[in-house]
């Protein structure tokens, strides 16, 4: 269920600007192939709702009319961070390995919800036992080492997948992930800033004084996002972006999950605005920012269910979703195959 951590690859950032600059477009045929067979499926034209779009979404990003989710696969990507050790999350970083274990035996939220929907579940522990630098004062990584563990996520779909959901564990990611926000759209660090896994009042004003420190200590350094990510990110976060970035290049949809996976990805988004077209949000979770960062990445999640766990569980509980459309698409007769009157 795990693999080791990045060896630094040497591959700098302009190995991952040339692979951002060749991403594939969606397979406009195959789109509208997609929505040619739902104005012929025996219900209402319409009458599916957002089902009709998740399926055409999903021929246009898997190339194919008749899309097919049989393989989902759930990856959860597990970091530590130094500014953990400020007292930003009510829980200690230890957490994070006990949480790798309990991944491991089938014991955490995700795998009851990766089970429900028979959805694969890989966790890829990124070298949980050396937290990255505490960003209040030095950049989480050098430049090599991000673009390594950026390269490592592209591991991600390495085993087979049709749709790739991801998640992140990492006590403090919340922080590193108003971090990178604040750092990529500017505004207050309040803005960024929620209860994560439940801060109090306390927690809350370390938080937010420490991701108004942190891009403070980088001003005039972040114009570029890889430069964001490398000095205000975290391991996770920079997997995630990897991942997204091959599931394009592989033509795997992709389920984004909670606030921190959207924050990673919106670095991939600030590079290039359409480098998230080929992605869902799986759902909009209760951290105080997501909503807004949703909206900004111009996506609309499928689930609203106050959820604040990440793990990939919103995005996991998606795919019931998911699969519930393709099924749809897939299996319903046309009104002439049902012989149904059209209206
Ligand atoms: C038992 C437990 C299980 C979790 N599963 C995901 N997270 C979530 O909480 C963390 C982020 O919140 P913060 O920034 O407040 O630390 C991440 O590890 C995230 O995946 C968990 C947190 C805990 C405590
Ligand atoms: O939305 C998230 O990603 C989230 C929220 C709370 C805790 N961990 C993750």
């Amino acid at each position: 269920m795990s693999a080791s951590p990045p060896a630094a690859t040497g591959l700098p950032f302009d190995d991952i600007r040339a692979l951002v600059a060749s991403m594939p477009g969606p397979d406009e045929a195959a789109r509208a192939a997609a929505w040619e067979r739902q104005a012929h499926l025996v219900k209402p034209p319409g009458a599916l709702g957002r089902l009709e779009e998740i399926a055409a979404h999903l021929a246009a990003w898997q190339g194919k009319a008749m899309p097919q989710v049989l393989r989902p696969m759930v990856v959860v990507f597990a970091g530590t961070h130094g500014v953990a050790e400020r007292g930003v999350s009510p829980y200690p970083s230890a957490v994070t390995r006990q949480m790798m274990d309990t991944f491991t035996a089938g014991k955490a939220a995700v795998n009851q919800i990766c089970a429900t929907f028979e959805a694969g579940l890989r966790v890829f522990e990124l070298a949980v036992d050396h937290p990255t630098p505490d960003i209040v004062e030095a950049p989480a990584f050098d430049e090599r080492t991000c673009a390594g563990t950026i390269a490592f996520g592209m591991q991600a779909i390495s085993g087979g997948a049709d749709l790739l959901c991801l998640g992140e564990m990492g006590i403090g990611n919340t922080t590193v992930a108003a971090a990178v926000c604040h750092g990529l759209y500017g505004g207050t660090a309040e803005d960024w800033v929620g209860a994560g896994t439940g801060a109090d009042e306390a927690v809350m004003a370390r938080k937010i004084a420490a991701v108004r420190a942190a891009v403070a200590l980088n001003e005039g350094q972040l114009a570029d996002p890889l430069e964001v990510l490398r000095r205000l990110g975290g391991r996770e976060l920079a997997a995630i972006a990897g991942a997204i970035l091959a599931a394009r290049h592989e033509k795997v949809p992709v389920v984004l999950d909670g606030y921190v996976v959207t924050a990673a990805a919106a670095v991939l988004h600030a590079m290039d605005p359409s480098a998230l077209d080929h992605c869902l949000a799986g759902h909009v979770s209760a951290e105080k920012a997501h909503r807004a960062l949703l909206e900004r990445l111009r996506l609309r999640p499928i689930l609203d269910l106050g959820m604040r766990l990440g793990e990939g569980s919103g995005a996991a509980l998606a795919v019931g979703v998911i699969k519930a459309a393709v099924a749809c698409h897939t299996g319903m007769a046309t009104f002439a195959e049902a012989g149904v009157s059209e209206g």
